[in-house]
């Protein structure tokens, strides 16, 4: 029997992991030692979303979307039933489930919560044990055996999130739990994108208002990068389309002042969106005829449908 090299080639992987722990474990340091300064904006806004992207990971193998579960890092006297519900329903949907825990700070009455919580689950569960820099190699053991007499875990994984140390083994762990799959986001998309549509949106409203609707239905506004800086500021570069130099005229405005205006604007609104300090960048371009050219409007976001 003869395989081609295409079958011998394994398949895409791609799946939904969720990192759940209780706060200050580690999982926004872990996000962005895995995506770098790429990290998906996420508000600390009230939780209406039930699954928030955290973060998407793409090799040439596999993709890994982890998702912020809501709810399940709650103190139990602070949740509904419906967040309790629905953070359990949220564990049973994905791929694998990522537990951070510290290993400095040890067991303590949060993680019995979510452990308590993962019994109701047959997700495979991967135990992280963050922050490994700061203890005795030899008193990892213990710890170990500790969270191991209390729950199955599909692997323990000690890591330090902060220095990178077994991260990528990590990754490797749960790409293991993941089924074969589409890549389901592009490979440089990282952010979750109905929120950089509704940045977009605030930014084209402003202008639309400040401009008294002279450049009505010529403009587009497309979010080149959102980042989250080590400073905590969520940091996006904007693209205004116009269709006219007129046009990129009237929404800069003299000396720059209407553009000033579009962005001290926007950048409270999104501000409030995002609940996070912003820097705001904008950009004019003219783009000639771009609501008719079909591929600007596929790279802006639109699809027809
Ligand atoms: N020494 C050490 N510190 C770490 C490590 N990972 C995270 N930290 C620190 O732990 C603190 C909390 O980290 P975060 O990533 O904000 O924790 P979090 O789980 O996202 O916290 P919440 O957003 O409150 O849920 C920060 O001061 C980090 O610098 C690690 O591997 N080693």
């Amino acid at each position: 029997m003869s395989y081609s090299d295409k079958e011998k080639q394994p398949k895409f992987k791609s799946g939904f992991v969720a990192i759940i722990g209780r706060p200050n474990v580690g999982k926004s340091t872990l996000m962005n030692q895995v995506i770098g300064q790429k990290i998906a904006i996420m508000s600390d806004k009230p939780q209406t979303t039930r699954n928030k992207i955290h973060g998407v990971y793409t090799t040439d193998e596999a993709q890994i979307v982890f998702l912020d579960t809501p709810g399940i890092h709650k103190s139990q006297s602070k949740l509904g039933d419906y967040m309790v519900k629905a953070a359990e329903s949220a564990l049973s949907e994905v791929d694998a489930i990522l537990f951070l825990v510290d290993v400095a700070e040890g067991l303590g009455g949060g993680d019995r919560y979510i452990i308590e919580q993962l019994k109701k689950v047959k997700t495979p569960v991967l135990l992280v044990m963050n922050k490994i820099d700061q203890v005795h190699p030899e008193a990892l053991l213990p710890v170990i055996t500790t969270y191991k007499d209390l729950y199955p875990f599909a692997e323990i994984v000690p890591i330090s999130a902060m220095h990178g140390n077994n991260v990528s083994t990590l990754l490797d762990q749960v790409i293991k739990y993941l089924p074969e799959g589409p890549q389901y986001y592009p490979a440089d998309q990282v952010t979750d994108h109905p929120e950089q549509f509704v940045c977009a949106e605030l930014i084209r409203e402003k202008i639309l208002h400040l401009t008294r609707e002279e450049v009505p239905h010529s403009i587009a506004v497309s979010i080149e990068d959102m980042k989250l800086e080590e400073n905590g500021v969520v940091h996006i570069s904007a693209v205004i389309y116009v269709e006219r130099d007129s046009q990129k005229g009237i929404i800069i405005g003299k000396k720059g002042a209407l553009l000033k205006e579009v962005g001290q604007k926007a950048r409270a609104d999104i501000e409030a969106l995002l609940g996070s300090k912003t820097f705001l960048e904008l950009w004019v371009k003219v783009k000639k005829d771009w609501r008719n050219q079909e591929r600007v409007l596929r790279d802006l976001g639109f699809r027809h449908e």
